[in-house]
């Protein structure tokens, strides 16, 4: 599982609205809404400490629908950063779609466009790389390049769990029971 990069242990890839913090049907628009989900911000330090590389790969067409801007958001992504940091590990890299639905971008999910911003990024294969979403979209994007697919009952995940999944999907409460996997095996 997870490629190999150069001295790297793995990389995860990781949903951000759902899995991270609590998504909102009204879209997470400010530093006040964004709310990590407890366990999330402890689980991401967890595997960066045990040598992963953790990126983010998140739709925002908030941005596109003028709910928020490019600051509200990187309020929200310092936030997250500074709690990891304050676990004493990081999150190496945060790739986000800005586009909206009518935009046909390559980079909103489930297009892959992020995640192969990442792969270029870490010069690191995906095959294998887990993907942990709450959406189908999430699980799509990053299985049509090869990623290992990880669907958490988060967010919107116990929805998702009832729709036709990417064979292999492995199901989990949230992203702290997806590291514990991951870290025990
Ligand atoms: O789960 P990630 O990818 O981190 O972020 C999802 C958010 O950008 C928003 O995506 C929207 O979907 P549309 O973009 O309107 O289709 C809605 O699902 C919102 O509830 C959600 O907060
Ligand atoms: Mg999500
Ligand atoms: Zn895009």
């Amino acid at each position: 599982m997870a490629g190999a990069g150069k001295g790297m242990d793995k990389l995860i890839i990781l949903d951000r609205d759902g899995v991270i913090n609590e998504d909102s049907d009204a879209y997470v628009k400010s530093l006040d809404e964004w709310i990590p989900i407890p366990g999330s911000i402890e689980a991401i330090a967890r595997l960066s400490k045990a040598g992963w590389l953790v990126a983010v790969a998140t739709n925002q067409s908030g941005l596109a629908r003028g709910f928020f801007d490019h600051d509200d958001l990187q309020l929200m992504h310092d936030a997250l950063q500074q709690r990891v940091a304050g676990q004493g590990g990081r999150v190496d890299l945060i790739r986000f779609c800005p586009h909206g639905p009518d935009d046909l971008c390559d980079c909103r999910k489930p297009r892959s466009g992020l995640f192969r911003q990442i792969a270029e990024h870490f010069c690191l294969p995906l095959e294998g790389v887990p993907v942990v979403g709450d959406s189908l979209r999430d699980l799509e994007a990053g299985v049509a390049v090869g990623c290992e697919p990880f669907l958490v009952r988060t967010g919107k995940g116990s929805q998702t769990e009832l729709k036709a999944l990417p064979d292999g999907t492995r199901i989990f409460d949230n992203l702290a029971a997806v590291a514990d996997h991951l870290l025990d095996n």
